[in-house]
């Protein structure tokens, strides 16, 4: 898939090794979700978002729930009064998969320019 289609995607059940990406196909995609990196054990990506006050950082918390809800894939959050981390791995394939960066992206243009 091509970095500017992510956006658009729908998340698929990926299940097994074969849906993990690999480490270029994975340069690729965090080359276009700015502010996105590889989490600490490889096995995920993570972004914190900043926000003013506490009652914008739950607005994004739960928007991004919903997202997780429609998608059927979830991240994990970190949520403090003027940040949330997001953290995406597929735990069906122990790594990352297409689903993470569909997700991300899918933040990406929810909170737009930023
Ligand atoms: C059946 C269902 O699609 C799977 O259990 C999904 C649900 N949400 C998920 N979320 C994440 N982050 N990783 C998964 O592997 C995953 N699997």
């Amino acid at each position: 898939m091509k970095p500017d289609e992510l956006a658009s995607a729908h998340c698929a059940p990926r299940k097994g090794k074969e849906h993990a990406l690999g480490a270029a196909e994975v340069q690729r995609y965090l080359d276009h979700l700015p502010g996105w990196t590889l989490s600490a054990d490889g096995n995920g990506i993570v972004k914190t978002y900043r926000f003013e006050d506490f009652h914008r950082t739950m607005a994004f918390v739960n928007a991004v729930a919903w997202i997780a809800h429609v998608e059927d894939h979830h991240p994990d959050f970190k949520v403090s009064y003027p940040s949330c981390e997001l953290h995406y791995s597929t735990h069906d394939v122990g790594g990352l998969s297409l689903n993470d960066f569909i997700c991300a992206a899918r933040v990406e243009s929810l909170i737009g320019p930023h």
